[in-house]
């Protein structure tokens, strides 16, 4: 067993141990990948300001995301094809969720159904919602994580269309993967995921497949997203959705002061500061630079997280130093597991867990709620001076 200190370990046994075409697929961003590779080293911008002869004993990282307790503010972000990563991986990453006390998003593009999630754990997860053109569909599986006791809706308004991710194409990308000569080679040199892979029935969408009509050929993401996901989709049909829901709501990818105020007059619980991890709108800037000026607009008014490019603890703390009240992680944990299944996911939590709780007694800080603008040093010329 390798010994794992970093998120870039996993990243690096992810991509060793999972076909390419998968690790492929995660480590993408859209177009020239500029988004993408700003939302890492943004945050290596922002500077931690170093605090000494602090008492920092009985140090706490715990607090709330949306009214609930929560070992660290970090919850686990939606990702479409986790079991592909890992067979079953949906299952695997909402235990270790669970078990460490974070919540977990469930994709509507997963491979395991809200159903099949909700008999293999207790703890009751978050369901993130793609809308689709067939409002029946989106009615059902609405009342569908409902009736599986989902704590929140994650509604994504980023993603009507997709962003054109290069090596998908190549790759031929798809679940259940195209059995192409080289995409067999290439599985034959990671045994244990085939050996996963053939040890369970989960290789396709399981939230669609079965459940929606005239799904068609789900081969090319792209098209069949243009053909299912609804064009049309705008802030009457988000109230729409809202009502039907009734709980609380949590609307992601909002990158824009303007488009904030309007979610939070609109009442929602939360938003998710994102580009999608760089998968949408390439030239897009970073979530963490665009979070200043959202909290200056509606901190206190909805809960404000923050996801793209989150990588290590340090990280988390500068994201709530500037004034999110919460996180969530995307690839950090897929390359934890697509590297080493839920123990991976587990241990993608540990190190992020640990980095915090050191990072923040070297500030000088006991409690994460007290973190704020103090503890950091921020270029002057951060947030940019955009027209
Ligand atoms: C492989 C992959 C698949 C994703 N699928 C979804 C999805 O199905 N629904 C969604 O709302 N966001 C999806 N996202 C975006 C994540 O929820 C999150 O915003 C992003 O990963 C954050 O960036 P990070 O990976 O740098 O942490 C996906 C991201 C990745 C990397
Ligand atoms: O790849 C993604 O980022 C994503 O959100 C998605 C969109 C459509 C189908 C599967 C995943």
């Amino acid at each position: 067993m390798p010994v794992i200190t970093c998120i870039d370990d996993l990243k690096r046994l992810h991509a060793r141990r999972t076909p390419r075409m998968f690790f492929d697929y995660a480590e993408s961003g859209s177009y020239t990948e500029q988004t993408f590779r700003e939302n890492v080293t943004d945050f290596e911008k922002i500077r931690l300001r170093q605090k000494v002869a602090v008492d920092m004993s009985n140090r706490t990282v715990a607090g709330t995301m949306i009214g609930t307790p929560v070992a660290m503010p970090v919850a686990l972000a939606p990702v479409g094809f986790t079991g592909m990563q890992s067979a079953d991986g949906e299952i695997k990453a909402a235990r270790a969720a669970e078990k460490f006390g974070v919540p977990f998003t469930l994709s509507t593009m997963s491979i395991c159904s809200i159903e099949d999630v909700a008999a293999h754990t207790s703890a009751p997860f978050w369901f993130q919602l793609y809308v689709m053109r067939d409002e029946d569909f989106v009615d059902r599986i609405i009342d569908r994580a409902k009736a599986a006791g989902c704590s929140a809706l994650v509604l994504t308004l980023d993603l009507q269309i997709l962003g054109q991710r290069h090596k998908d194409l190549k790759n031929g990308l798809s679940a259940p993967p195209k059995l192409t000569l080289p995409n067999i080679l290439n599985m034959m040199t990671k045994p244990e995921w085939c050996m996963g892979m053939l040890g369970t029935k989960r290789r396709t969408f399981g939230n669609i497949v079965g459940h929606a009509k005239g799904v068609g050929d789900l081969s090319s993401l792209s098209s069949w997203t243009a053909e299912q996901f609804d064009p049309q989709l705008d802030w009457g049909k988000v109230a729409r959705i809202r009502d039907r829901w009734g709980g609380k709501l949590i609307l992601k990818g909002v990158l824009d002061v303007e488009d904030a105020q309007r979610a939070a007059d609109f009442g929602a619980d939360a938003i998710v500061v994102s580009n999608h991890g760089g998968r949408q709108l390439d030239g897009a800037l970073s979530s963490i630079r665009m979070l200043p000026s959202i909290v200056r607009a509606v901190k206190g008014k909805t809960e404000i997280l923050l996801d793209s490019g989150i990588r290590s603890g340090q990280d988390v703390l500068k994201a709530l130093a500037l004034g999110a009240d919460g996180t969530m992680i995307g690839r950090s944990y897929i390359y934890g597991l697509g590297a080493m299944g839920e123990a991976g996911v587990t241990k993608a939590l540990e190190v992020i867990h640990k980095e915090l709780d050191t990072t923040m007694a070297l500030c000088g800080e006991r409690d994460i709620r007290n973190l704020g603008p103090h503890n950091l040093l921020v270029p002057k010329d951060f947030e940019g001076d955009w027209a």
